[in-house]
């Protein structure tokens, strides 16, 4: 069986690494899933992480309705003002759940998708804005999926040690927010495995383009880590994720700002994926493009990944 050569050599130390929000803590609780079945152990924990990304989502809406210019009433005002002011503890007041469901019935949100298909709003907004109602509910339990849909930023260091396909693994998640980063090299402990986690739907984000605040981010982040002698052996897994979003928003985007040659989605998701992979050797390089919310489709990529990575790793651990 794969294990037992993988029990000698000990558990594959594993990084998951990426910018903020790219989804590494998507990627771990997927690994969790299919060690243990489930993501987490107390679903109903995770209330209060999706009532904030409620909340973040209509502050967020305020300042799409004022870029959209579309006039809004004294009461509506109000209503935005009380949830901007407002800090979230335990369970939404009454008269947060009243605001917030004035302002779902007044049919703004509709309104800025008229004039915006997509809207710049927290990742997920359409999603977890439709089930406002269930949140608001201090019984409520949010599904597995709703909470693979909300964003909780990784504070610390979140290790999980997992089994898939035989083989242990010890996976090690650092936060990606630029202050982490920086020091993200402390903690590298003779690693076999980095998992580098890619958010793609940023080629659609503006703030990629023109001296925009993610330019070349992802890309100069990899790089760093590539030429860090510590890593110089180690297998990489490069996870392009959020693949369903990149299709839902590059719909119709112009991808010849970011290469003149550029005229579809797939020619631009190939380019910026060989600004990755070639920047490594092919045999140590395991790239893919994934949806990390979705299950099934994280689940068998996964298993077919580590089946060989495990494989590979009990045969030639100190790979060059
Ligand atoms: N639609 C969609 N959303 C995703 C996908 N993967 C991750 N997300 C969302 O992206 C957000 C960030 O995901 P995380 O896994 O928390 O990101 P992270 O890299 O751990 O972020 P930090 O811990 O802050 O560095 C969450 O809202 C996820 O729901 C995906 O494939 N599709
Ligand atoms: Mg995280």
């Amino acid at each position: 069986m794969g294990s037992a050569g993988s029990v000698d050599r000990g558990p594959i130390r594993t990084l998951v690494l990426g910018c903020m929000g790219a989804g590494k803590t998507s990627f771990i609780r997927q690994m969790v899933k299919n060690h243990t079945k489930s993501i987490c152990l107390r679903r109903e924990l995770y209330l209060y992480c999706v009532q904030l990304n409620l909340l973040n989502i209509y502050r967020e809406l305020k300042n799409v309705i004022e870029a959209l210019e579309i006039p809004i009433s004294e009461d509506q005002k109000q209503r935005f003002t009380q949830l901007d002011e407002y800090r979230h503890r335990e369970v939404f007041p009454p008269k947060i759940i009243e605001a917030m469901k004035e302002l779902f019935e007044s049919g703004l949100y509709e309104l800025c998708r008229l004039r915006q298909r997509i809207l710049p709003l927290p990742q997920n907004y359409h999603f977890l804005f439709q089930r406002g109602d269930d949140f608001m509910n201090p019984e409520y339990v949010p599904s597995e999926l709703e909470i693979m849909m909300s964003y909780s930023q990784t504070c610390g260091l979140n290790r999980e040690n997992v089994t898939c396909q035989g083989y242990k693994f010890e996976l090690l998640e650092m936060p990606g927010h630029h202050l982490w980063r920086a020091k993200w090299a402390d903690y590298f402990d003779d690693p076999n495995l980095v998992v580098f986690v890619i958010d793609l739907s940023e080629l659609c984000d503006p703030a990629f383009y023109n001296k925009g605040y993610l330019e070349n981010k992802t890309v100069t982040v990899f790089e760093s880590l590539v030429n860090n002698p510590v890593l110089a052996k180690v297998y990489w897994l490069l996870l392009f994720n959020k693949a369903d979003t990149f299709n839902d928003h590059s719909a119709g985007f112009d991808f010849r700002k970011l290469a003149n040659h550029l005229d579809t989605a797939d020619s631009a998701r190939s380019f910026y994926r060989s600004q990755f992979t070639t920047k490594i050797s092919k045999t140590r390089c395991f790239p893919h493009i994934v949806s990390l919310v979705n299950f099934k489709e994280s689940q068998s990529v996964m298993m077919e990944m580590f089946k060989k990575i495990g494989k590979m790793h009990r045969e030639r651990p100190n790979l060059m």
